[in-house]
């Protein structure tokens, strides 16, 4: 007959020591996917400028946090689940039927305590000095790791794509942008951020969300000429418009058929007044769509990040916006788009917009209608929503339900509007006071 074989035998401490190894791993995977994650950039770059090579390892591997966080997770769940399958074949070969409810037990309390909670404590509060010792380790793991990673998520897309689930590629994009946004505002409430700084950086990131709907000169305000103008009031205009460009209209100021830009002209009359083939009666048969532009038009939900680019690729400034029906709406220029990024810009020739804004001694400010929420918040550094209305009107509007008469005063968003002036349907003056 054998003897029983004996409970505490090597295997049963090969195994334990097997456990309490996955154990350190699994610490070491949650500790440094804290450390990691929670490093400043700019105080593991100094330390990677004083020559730790570990800062600029972590710096290169926390590039793409997906991947990094995808890999440690892979190795940390895999550790977990080897830990707990040994312990619980450890436990039913000691306790029997008992072993799985015990191992699960004491499993997770090792885990919680030892193998996440510990680790992360410490690495957080040592976050640049941890990321720094862990990332070659880590790097290894991202090399080893990272495939398998890649593997899964496009296994996940797929699988919610057959369940009609579409995954937003945007959706990081977005928590960079609120992420960047938020340090900054923290930087600059600290003092350590210009407030000059925080609105080029915000108003660059803003591009892609936002239309040239948005910032489009209304079509009311566009200078155009009549194609069937003569030439001398043509060329009166354009000299006496502070606009280099012109769009030129046929019969119906919604029925843009070219684009004048003032060089094209002057340089069409000098031909027609000097120079060698100059023919001055010719000057009553000039048509100025000869020496036109073809017009640019451009839908007015393209993004002004799109609209950018498009004018850098096309080597021009000027585009016309229509809607969906293709209707002229209004005009956009590539210094409407530099301007949300630097502010206003002013040139020779541009005439100083009457300010929509003056702030009054009792630390109100007085203000044009149809300012923007945008800028004003950005002139104010406030931040009146600019989510259903555009204009500082249409705020008014929106909030009030109707169309405010003048005298009338509203409170909200913690600010106190007064309506000063209204003309017809439109709100022209109004005076806000924060309270
Ligand atoms: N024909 C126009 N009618 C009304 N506003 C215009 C017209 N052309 C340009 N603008 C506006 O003038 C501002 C300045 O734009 P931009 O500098 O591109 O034009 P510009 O000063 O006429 O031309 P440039 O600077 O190339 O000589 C922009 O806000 C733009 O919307
Ligand atoms: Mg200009």
């Amino acid at each position: 007959m054998d003897s029983p074989a004996p409970l505490i035998d090597a295997s049963f401490w090969i195994t334990s020591g097997a456990i309490i190894a996955l154990l350190l791993m699994s610490a070491f995977f949650s500790g440094s996917e804290t450390a990691l994650t929670a490093a400043s950039r700019g105080k593991l770059r100094s330390r990677a400028d004083k020559g730790d090579s570990g800062a600029e390892t972590a710096l290169r591997i926390t590039e793409d946090n997906e991947r990094l966080i995808g890999s440690v997770l892979l190795g940390n769940n895999m550790v977990n689940i080897l830990a707990a399958s040994l312990a619980t074949a450890l436990f039913t070969r000691l306790f029997g039927e008992s072993g799985v409810a015990l191992a699960t037990l004491v499993m997770t309390l090792l885990v919680l305590i030892f193998a996440e909670v510990l680790p992360k404590t410490y690495a957080i509060t040592n976050a640049e000095l941890a990321a720094a010792r862990v990332s070659p380790a880590i790097r290894l793991v991202i090399m080893v790791f990272s495939p398998i990673v890649a593997a899964v998520r496009r296994l996940v897309r797929l699988i919610l794509a057959l369940f009609g689930v579409k995954t937003d590629p945007d959706r990081n994009v977005l928590a960079v942008r609120e992420e960047i946004a938020g340090a900054l505002q923290l930087g600059h409430s600290e003092g350590v951020v210009e407030k000059e700084d925080r609105d080029r950086i915000l108003g660059a990131l803003d591009l892609g969300e936002r239309t040239v709907e948005e910032i489009m000169l209304h079509r009311s305000k566009i200078e155009m000429v009549d194609a069937d103008a003569s030439p001398e009031t043509i060329l009166s205009h354009s000299l006496e418009s502070p606009h280099t460009r012109l769009p030129i209209f046929k019969d119906d100021p919604e029925n843009i058929v070219g684009v004048i830009h003032a060089k094209d002209l002057l340089r069409a009359m000098d031909k027609l007044m000097r120079g060698p083939d100059a023919c001055p009666e010719k000057l009553k048969e000039f048509r100025v769509l000869d020496v036109a532009m073809k017009p640019y038009f451009v839908p007015e939900t393209t993004t002004l990040d799109d609209q950018m680019r498009e004018f850098l690729r096309r080597h021009t400034h000027f585009a016309l916006v229509v809607d969906e029906y293709g209707a002229l709406r209004g005009l956009i220029t590539l210094e409407d788009i530099l301007e949300e990024i630097v502010g206003e810009i002013t040139d020779e020739f541009d005439v100083d917009a009457e300010h929509p804004l003056r702030r009054t001694e009792e630390g109100a400010v007085l203000v044009d209608g149809a300012m923007t929420i945008r800028d004003l918040n950005r002139a104010m550094d406030w931040s009146l929503p600019d989510e259903e209305a555009n204009t500082i009107a249409g705020l008014v509007i929106h909030e009030a339900q109707s169309i405010p008469t003048q005298g009338q005063v509203f409170s909200f968003h913690g600010f106190r509007f007064e309506v000063l002036q209204r003309q017809a349907n439109r709100i022209t003056r109004l005076k806000i006071r924060p309270l």
